[in-house]
């Protein structure tokens, strides 16, 4: 759990109001996923402390116009997360799970693993608690692409796993127990079994979310997971290639067909940033994700380049967030996890 400012008692101090003038620029702040101004009860101001308190992760980055906003920057701006646990498709199930975000995709190979994993990563730098599921039980690739694949599973005096903790996420893996040439045999059923079995027997921490890494496709498997477990909102992967928007178009369709709100899509590999000579080439097509995105009616939360540093980096364990948090490339990561939060809460707010 992060910042307990919201309970907090207020003092004479924080009754502060800011000017009318101040309150239209704090109206034109945008946040990534977030449609429209935010309510103003969200903005407090304590002689020159200024706060943005918001019920979903974000990235400070969030207060750059601000910060540099005419007549605002005199403040000395804060943010502060208490992230709301929202309603999910599983009302009877506990809420220390947080808030369940299934990461999938229609089609393999588009980069739903690295999505998912960079996800929890970047919304645990923001300081939310957050576990990291890797279902995709049929080609578990979260332990080499967060690392840790050698080391031994931990399970609890009750019969419970503990999560592995990779880069602040904790992380559950049938690849951390299993031989995955073992996982790539099992039928549906056995599949689907053995995926709750590992959701519900894993000894997480109260989560403020939980991403879960679905494995491709539309078919049952898929199915079953997204109805068995507690899902808050569904992302959907895609590159901007022809075939896989046919296939993110039936991942959205069977979100619908159960119910499951579709937090929105992520465009992968969307366009290649040539490092030497700053070129960029729309290798796998153009606007597909934008297309979609309107014809569906759903949020396009990010559009993430073609880069050898994400793939390096995830080869070694070290999602490049952590390897090199400076990289310019990280910025749309960031800003993707906090779309996803911010997106997650509106569409749950509705
Ligand atoms: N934006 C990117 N830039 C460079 N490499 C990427 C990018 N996204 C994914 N990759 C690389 O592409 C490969 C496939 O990615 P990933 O395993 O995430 O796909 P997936 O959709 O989860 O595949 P599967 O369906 O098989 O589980 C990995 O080596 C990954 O590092």
């Amino acid at each position: 759990m992060i910042g307990k400012w919201l309970g907090k008692k207020k003092t004479a101090a924080d009754t502060d109001t800011f000017s009318n003038k101040e309150r239209e620029q704090l109206e034109s702040l945008r946040i990534p996923g977030y449609k429209g101004p935010l309510p103003s009860s969200w903005f407090h101001k304590s002689g020159q402390q200024a706060f943005l308190q918001l019920p979903f992760a974000a990235t400070d980055a969030v207060l750059a116009p601000l910060r540099e906003a005419n007549g605002l920057p005199q403040y000395d701006w804060q943010l502060k997360l208490n992230v709301e646990k929202l309603a999910n498709s599983q009302p009877e199930l506990p809420l220390v799970y947080g808030n369940v975000i299934a990461v999938s995709s229609g089609k393999g190979g588009v980069g739903k693993s690295s999505v998912a994993a960079q996800l929890a990563v970047a919304l645990a730098e923001t300081g939310a608690e957050v576990g990291l599921l890797d279902a995709d039980i049929y080609g578990p690739s979260l332990p080499t692409m967060l690392g840790g694949a050698e080391e031994k599973q931990v399970i609890s005096d009750s019969n419970k796993m503990q999560p592995h903790v990779r880069h602040g996420v904790h992380v559950s893996s049938l690849g951390y127990l299993a031989d995955s040439k073992d996982a790539a045999i099992w039928r549906g059923p056995m599949a689907s079994a053995a995926l709750q079995q590992l959701f519900r027997d894993t000894e997480w921490p109260r989560l403020d979310y939980l991403v879960i890494d679905l494995p491709p496709g539309t078919g049952d498997i898929q199915l079953t997971i997204a109805q068995k477990l507690p899902v808050t909102g569904a992302v959907v992967v895609t590159t901007p290639q022809t075939v896989a928007l046919a296939d993110a178009e039936k991942g959205i369709a069977m979100f619908r067909k159960v119910g499951i709100s579709i937090t929105g899509l992520v465009e992968n590999m969307s366009h290649y940033h040539c490092p030497s000579c700053g070129h960029e080439e729309a290798l796998f097509g153009n606007q597909g994700g934008v297309d979609i995105a309107s014809d569906y009616d759903v949020p396009l939360l990010a559009q993430i380049p073609l880069a050898r540093e994400f793939r390096q980096a995830l080869d070694e364990g070290t999602p490049l967030l952590v390897k090199d948090p400076s990289n310019p490339l990280n910025t749309g990561i960031r800003a993707m996890a906090t779309a996803v939060a911010a997106q997650l809460y509106q569409q749950a707010k509705k």
